[in-house]
């Protein structure tokens, strides 16, 4: 929790001020130029017109009138170019900063330790800063528009008072007109205005403050509604939706949240109305109130009437000037929630010890790895997933890791690769824990290809290789070994072929099998010492499978290789099968070893799956 409060607020303005400046150090000093020029715009007409009117009302000199007037064209051009000029290259250096975050938040996401991709608090915070961004332009993209607006006001606030103080000096003492020019009016008068104008503001600034709060609950359920919308145009998704008819289901959910949303649109209105017919009376009152006053100067010969366009010009641009000022200043502090979210996500840190060792570069790819005792739970959670492993594997060896559901084998691959680290024990790669390892030079031994791989719309060539520029002839001849040659012989520009339709309309779609197969084309490509196959072959088809496996010692060639695969049959040809259960190891051994063993677990799940066989057989 951040304390909060004026200091609190200032600061994170100023910190929000500071990556504006570490995305594109220009955008800040134009808006200051932007804003200086925007602001002193209306003061140059009114002191100029001020100047034409007394000088057209005495006239005497006509070079004199035409200097003014030349220097009013003059001066107006001159800012308007200025003004319209830098606003041009604000607006572009703005575009350029809105893309530079996207690109920070986006390495972050990519740079960041994987058990933060996997903590959902973390996925909440990046959409929530997305929903801000997209429905108000709450963070960074706001504090440099309201940045604007506040030098505006600061430099327009002090220019009207110098410009509005002339009108409070006691010109004369005649008894007849004392009242009208004495202290006492003026002190009237500036109590009078003084409380319209803070009345006023602080109307403004309850009505922005509401319109902002409303805006916030929008966000939140914009984010739910998104949420909805991605599922339901999600043609994965689409399937279930249709045959499970859960189409009532998501109508219902997306129908409240429209609900929802449409009732505190409601509020926004009903809140300008409230707001905005308040303050529109006030200003009438206080604008009727200059015109009196300054008239009533003006009738007694106190002021000139060129004057009269000067004072009036000069208040009302005070009024709305410093109202717009309180206003942007409750917009600021609404706003730094969105900056503090940018920060909370930027800051969050990388908690994975970077270890500087090499990795030893072997030719014979003697790569030995052993768990030491190694427990572990996932963050935020109480039970351990993984309870005191301990296992060797040896060089070039196979090991199968079979078990039930949830038992740990995918949880004890993400820590073999390091996504996690263990709570306890450790990990050791020739005899070193692996945390002491260059981490990506530790990673860059390993072949993986997980149950849920991710595919993505790139050519085929670019998937296989993981890079844009890749080796052709390689991986023509992987995707052949992967079982994939005649699909390949299909597709319409061979592994330039765009996989998936999403950025090209002659991308091709690809089956669950096919998928895998180029999975672990992918992972063969790398030729990594160590291979790690979890559950690969889950969607192939027979064939596919038998190939798959019959080429298994060819694939895997003298690599260390990690097998996890609930058809047992398929473990047959690993040297050391180990069974976990809850978290544990409870059985080690071949094939043949753990089966003669009709109490334990493996004799329970090959005996499971070979009746099934067996009666498919009858
Ligand atoms: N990111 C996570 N956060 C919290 N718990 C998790 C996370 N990932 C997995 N678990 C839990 O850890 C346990 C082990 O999961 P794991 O994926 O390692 O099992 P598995 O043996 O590979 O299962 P399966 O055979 O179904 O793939 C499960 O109870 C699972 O719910």
């Amino acid at each position: 929790m951040h304390k909060k409060g004026l200091m609190y607020d200032l600061r994170l303005i100023i910190k929000g001020l500071k990556e504006i400046h570490k995305l594109q150090p220009w955008v800040l000093p134009v808006a200051v130029l932007e804003s200086f020029f925007k602001a002193i715009a209306p003061f140059v007409n009114i002191y100029m017109s001020a100047k034409i009117v007394d000088e057209l009302i005495n006239f005497s000199y006509l070079n004199r009138l035409i200097v003014f007037v030349g220097i009013t064209i003059g001066l107006n051009l001159i800012i308007y170019l200025a003004s319209t000029g830098f606003e041009h290259i604000l607006n572009l250096l703005i575009i350029i900063m809105v893309q530079n975050r996207d690109m920070v938040l986006n390495r972050k996401i990519i740079d960041m330790d994987y058990e933060h991709i996997e903590n959902p608090e973390v996925h909440l915070l990046r959409t929530k800063i997305q929903e801000a961004q997209n429905q108000s332009g709450g963070g960074i993209y706001s504090l440099i528009k309201y940045f604007g607006v506040l030098i505006k006001c600061l430099v327009i606030v002090p220019i009207s008072l110098v410009m509005i103080v002339d009108i409070f000096k006691v010109t004369s003492n005649e008894s007849s007109i004392r009242f009208l020019n004495s202290n006492i009016l003026n002190f009237i008068f500036i109590i009078l205005l003084l409380i319209g104008t803070i009345y006023n503001m602080r109307l403004k600034e309850n009505s922005e403050r509401e319109y902002f709060n409303s805006l916030n609950k929008i966000v939140d359920y914009n984010r739910i509604a998104n949420f909805y919308f991605e599922k339901v145009v999600d043609y994965n998704s689409g399937k279930d939706i249709r045959l499970y008819n859960q189409k009532n289901l998501f109508n219902t959910a997306f129908g409240e949240v429209i609900g929802e949303v449409n009732k505190i649109a409601d509020e926004i209105s009903l809140n300008y109305m409230k707001y905005g017919g308040a303050n529109g009376f006030i200003s009438s009152l206080l604008t009727g109130l200059i015109y009196i006053f300054i008239g009533l100067k003006a009738v007694i010969g106190s002021i000139t009437i060129g004057n009269v366009v000067k004072y009036t010009g000069s208040i009302n641009q005070f009024i709305s000037s410093s109202s717009m000022l309180l206003v942007t200043i409750a917009a600021l502090k609404i706003n730094n929630q969105y900056i503090q979210l940018y920060l909370d996500f930027l800051n969050i840190e990388g908690k994975k010890y970077k270890g500087t060792l090499p990795v030893e570069k072997r030719n014979d790819d003697e790569y030995e790895i052993e768990f030491r005792n190694v427990s572990f739970k996932y963050p935020g959670t109480d039970n351990y997933v993984l309870k005191n492993i301990s296992m060797k594997l040896n060089v070039g060896e196979r090991l199968a890791i079979v078990g039930m559901n949830g038992s740990g084998k995918t949880t004890f691959i993400k820590l073999l690769c390091r996504l996690y680290d263990p709570d306890e024990g450790e990990i050791l790669l020739n005899g070193i824990d692996i945390k002491k390892y260059d981490y990506d030079e530790y990673l860059s031994l390993f072949s993986i290809v997980f149950q849920d791989f991710k595919l993505f719309s790139f050519s085929l060539g670019q998937n296989v290789a993981a890079s844009v520029d890749y080796d052709e002839d390689k991986v023509k001849y992987i995707l052949v070994k992967a079982g994939l040659g005649e699909r390949l012989n299909n597709m319409p520009k061979g592994i330039q072929t765009p996989l998936y339709k999403d950025f090209d309309e002659e991308g091709v779609e690809i089956s669950g099998g096919e998928a895998q197969k180029i999975a672990l084309a992918r992972a063969l490509y790398r030729d990594a010492p160590i291979i790690i196959l979890d559950e690969p072959t889950a969607a192939l088809d027979p064939i596919a499978e038998f190939e798959i496996y019959s080429k298994f010692n060819e694939i895997v060639g003298t690599k260390t290789a990690f097998y996890i695969s609930h058809r047992l049959s398929s473990c047959r040809f690993c040297d050391e099968i180990a069974v976990f259960h809850e978290g544990k190891i409870i059985q080690k051994g071949n094939h043949d070893e753990l089966v003669e063993d009709e109490n334990g677990k493996y004799y329970e799940l090959w005996n499971s799956q070979a009746q099934y066989y067996k009666e498919e057989a009858v």
